[in-house]
């Protein structure tokens, strides 16, 4: 009653060790590359073959109805399946149907997810096919709110969970994961999710969204790719009180708890999956986030999402800018709402390429961004009580208590909310940015939508019709004296899928600050004249995977050249070939 389920293009069966083809050259070479070495390979688990029943209960090999006459024969699916066969085409045609027919987004969302447990290819179809309108449905806003109801959610595990309970076990536990060659992994603590704080293990559902991106939008191939949840405890009183709370009911551990945990984390990641195995640090709090990324930069393949894809997706946006607003970014002036790991971490990367555009100190260029933060503006007078990430932006000044005190003082061209609090961005504030400047810059960046420091609407209703806007939820174009706006956003899915694929497919081994300058500016390269017409400093997401394709270019070529690319000899054509590694959805037969 077994059949070896034999696939046409690659020609391996499901029994075959080796990771599966796709279309185009090149994708042997990086995956095979990368596999973990067989003395890795001793697992709990044991190979199976999928066939009949099996098979349609195997996401991964499942194509439902599409299944030919032929394959449901050889295949034991017989009887298993209603008469018809329907192209892969027809399935998505008659999903989109289903899903548009769903009113409330946390119901699609569960749509999606269900799709995914059932029909992996058919999900990611569906997704690249129609990106502008599943993006905010399986991706921000509702995400957040399926973090929040990720208890009453949940159904299958979709990444592993990695608790205090597991302390001593870690390399056992991600042994316990069905795929052993994996090229991405992200990860959360659950400390502060999106602007939502603290959601303890619910915070799954973030590293699950990014990884569905990281195939949809850059092209890693799914199986490679592990989300993974480290719950430490919570300090949500909420969580703690619910008794269907998923996660482990104890307050936060921190200190050398916490850190010892991180580390035989880090340590196990790195033994199972060799030293290319990209780590994506996702929502942790700003106390730890800094702390980690230090620390494990110089040894591990980490990436913050939350600094280093928001700085780069940001910064694209600006250079970007300069086409409407005219003159250099030096000829700007920043002021930050929010001094955490997106403030700091844009200011930061605006500071960098500055100072190599002109070649100035770095301690100069950071004179022309400011930063508040609960406090007010950050000022040289504050500078023994500030933690460490914000204590550069202490510049000489008078104190500000308020962002519209700050505004009205600094006169910034450039306004960003990054502080994960809804509603900062008031009428006075928009309306002083737009009494000092012809087309204020406007990038309310918080997340998900409830938390945006303003509205499209208000953005551009406020100033008239002057504001160039920016946000890292998505919003409707606004119609606005008979002419017609179209936001852009801000957000680091623009730059995480690509940025992590051009380190995969060059066997990068360390994130360099350069790689991130690249990824902005192949970003910055892609919006044209057509979009600069519609206001737009942000190319639509349609084309994302040649974006992402563009992007992961940018960043091997870096890594070639700061000579930490380990797959050898370098292709001659970087865009071509991240092309050509890109994982597509489409069915494939099985012989
Ligand atoms: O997930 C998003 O939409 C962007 C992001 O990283 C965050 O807000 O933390
Ligand atoms: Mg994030």
């Amino acid at each position: 009653m077994e059949s070896f389920l034999k696939e046409q293009r690659g020609g391996e069966s499901v029994l075959d060790l080796s990771p599966r083809s796709t279309v185009g050259g090149g994708v042997e070479d990086v995956y095979c590359e990368d596999r973990a070495s067989e003395d890795q390979l001793v697992t709990p688990w044991a190979v199976s073959v999928s066939s009949g029943y099996n098979l349609l209960r195997d996401p991964h090999h499942n194509k439902g109805l599409a299944f030919t006459e032929k394959e449901r024969d050889a295949h034991y699916l017989r009887g298993l399946l209603p008469p018809a066969v329907l192209s892969q085409e027809l399935q998505e045609k008659k999903l989109m149907q289903n899903i548009r027919q769903y009113e409330l987004p946390l119901h699609k969302y569960m749509a999606m997810m269900e799709l995914e447990e059932r029909n992996e290819r058919l999900f990611y179809k569906l997704l690249i096919d129609n990106v502008e309108e599943l993006l905010p449905v399986v991706y921000t806003p509702t995400v957040g709110e399926a973090c929040q109801k990720y208890g009453s959610i949940f159904r299958r595990p979709q990444g592993l969970y990695i608790s205090l309970k597991e302390k001593g076990k870690i390399l056992e536990v991600l042994r316990n994961w069905p795929e052993r060659s994996i090229q991405v992994i992200v990860v959360t603590d659950g400390e502060r999710i999106l602007g939502l704080g603290d959601l303890g293990t619910q915070g799954m559902g973030i590293p699950v969204g990014k990884l569905a991106l990281y195939t949809a939008l850059g092209g890693v191939r799914p199986s490679t790719c592990l989300p993974i949840t480290i719950d430490v405890g919570t300090n949500n009183e909420q969580l703690l009180n619910d008794e269907f709370y998923i996660g482990l009911k104890q307050r936060r551990a921190t200190g050398k708890e916490y850190y010892d945990l991180l580390e035989e984390f880090m340590t196990a990641v790195k033994q199972n999956y060799g030293e290319k195995v990209l780590i994506q640090f996702e929502d942790f709090a700003n106390h730890n986030a800094f702390e980690l990324l230090a620390k494990y930069g110089t040894t591990h393949l980490v990436f913050n999402d939350d600094i280093q894809g928001t700085a780069s997706v940001v910064l694209a946006g600006l250079v970007a800018s300069l086409k409407l607003l005219g003159g250099s970014l030096s000829d700007h002036t920043f002021l930050f709402l929010g001094a955490g790991e997106a403030g700091t971490g844009i200011a930061e990367l605006i500071a960098l390429e500055i100072s190599k555009q002109n070649k100035a100190p770095l301690e100069e260029t950071r004179k022309k961004i400011w930063l508040v933060d609960s406090k007010g503006l950050i000022v040289s007078t504050r500078k023994e009580s500030l933690q460490h990430f914000k204590k550069p932006w202490a510049h000489e000044h008078e104190p500000c208590k308020t962002l519209l005190e700050a505004v009205k003082a600094i006169k910034p061209t450039v306004l960003i909310g990054t502080s994960g609090v809804g509603k900062q961005f008031t009428k006075d504030v928009v309306e002083a940015m737009a009494a000092h400047n012809e087309k204020p810059l406007i990038m309310a960046l918080s997340n998900p939508t409830s938390q945006a420091e303003c509205t499209a609407e208000e953005a551009y209703t406020w100033t008239q019709g002057r504001a160039i806007f920016a946000s890292g939820s998505p919003f409707d174009p606004v119609e606005f004296d008979g002419k017609h706006f179209v936001p852009g956003q801000a957000n680091n899915a623009y730059i995480f899928p690509g940025f992590g694929f051009g380190l995969v497919i060059s066997g990068a081994i360390r994130v360099h600050d350069d790689m991130l300058l690249a990824a902005s500016e192949a970003l910055a390269g892609q919006v044209t004249q057509e979009h600069y017409d519609k206001g737009m400093i942000y190319p639509p997401f349609t084309n994302i995977r040649k974006i992402s394709a563009h992007i992961a270019a940018n960043v091997a070529a870096k890594a070639y050249d700061l000579g930490l690319a380990t797959r050898l000899p370098r292709p001659a054509d970087l865009v071509k070939y991240a092309e050509s590694c890109m994982f597509t959805p489409n069915y494939r037969s099985y012989r």
